[in-house]
């Protein structure tokens, strides 16, 4: 559609039952996050990990993330759950992630954590490298996850952004917070945990219902699997 806003990938992060997967791929979600990440209250091991992505796949992208993860534990990961997305959530550098994209054949998202606009500049070297790029709020020193932690970012510092630098938002988005985020931001996708819980790893059908319709309203378009696919390619 010329001059049509681009579409908008929505990814519901830290799903741990398939009565939750189902909620999020009825309300339209393009992408599932399943944790593996041991201190989250919505980590899933291995078995289970392999049992969700199978319950969901071919129904929306599979998005697997891990921090600092080394490779027999991302070999194993890639074994189980075959994702169409590793999410790097750790520190792993612009050469950690292009290695582990290119031994495990599978697209690489880095997470990165915003506070300012130093933050941001982070960003265009994984970009460079092709890889895919999250923006979340930047965890506080005493945190015991570096993300999941319901908590937004100054979203200021993104709105001198490079349009050509395409990133999907995250930390702290909600159905109340997600429509001014997209029509300030204008983010290729946006990412939510904590905003569709009712309690720290117990997901919301309701709260994911809502945001979904919200992001949809905001963009003024259907959620395009087209452009979930664009990211995930
Ligand atoms: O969700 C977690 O518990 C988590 C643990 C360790 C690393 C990353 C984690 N989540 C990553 C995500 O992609 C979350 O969706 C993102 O941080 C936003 O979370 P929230 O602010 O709770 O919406």
């Amino acid at each position: 559609m010329p001059g049509a806003a681009p579409a908008l990938c929505v990814k519901i992060c830290g799903l741990s039952t398939t009565e939750s997967l189902d909620w999020a791929v009825a309300a339209g979600a393009d992408l599932i996050g399943l944790v593996s990440f041991e201190k989250s209250p919505r980590h899933v091991d291995l078995d289970r990990m392999a049992m969700l992505a199978d319950h969901v796949r071919g129904r929306a992208g599979i998005v697997v993330l891990t921090v600092n993860a080394d490779d027999e534990r991302l070999a194993r990961i890639a074994e189980a759950a075959r994702p169409d997305l590793l999410q790097l959530h750790g520190k792993e550098t612009v050469e950690r992630a292009s290695e582990i994209s290119g031994r495990f054949g599978i697209p690489v998202m880095k997470a990165l954590g915003i506070a300012t606009r130093e933050d941001v500049a982070t960003a265009r070297p994984y970009a460079e490298a092709g890889h895919r790029l999250l923006f979340d709020a930047k965890p506080p020193k005493d945190a015991t996850r570096p993300g999941g932690l319901g908590a937004t970012f100054d979203w200021s510092v993104l709105e001198s952004l490079d349009p050509d630098l395409r990133f999907m938002l995250s930390g702290g988005l909600d159905p109340n917070n997600v429509g001014e985020a997209v029509n300030r931001l204008h983010p290729a996708g946006v990412d939510v945990s904590s905003g569709v819980e009712s309690a720290p790893g117990t997901k919301d059908k309701g709260l994911i219902e809502a945001f979904v319709h919200k992001v949809r309203e905001a963009a003024g378009r259907p959620l395009s699997a087209a452009h979930s696919r664009e990211l995930l390619a």
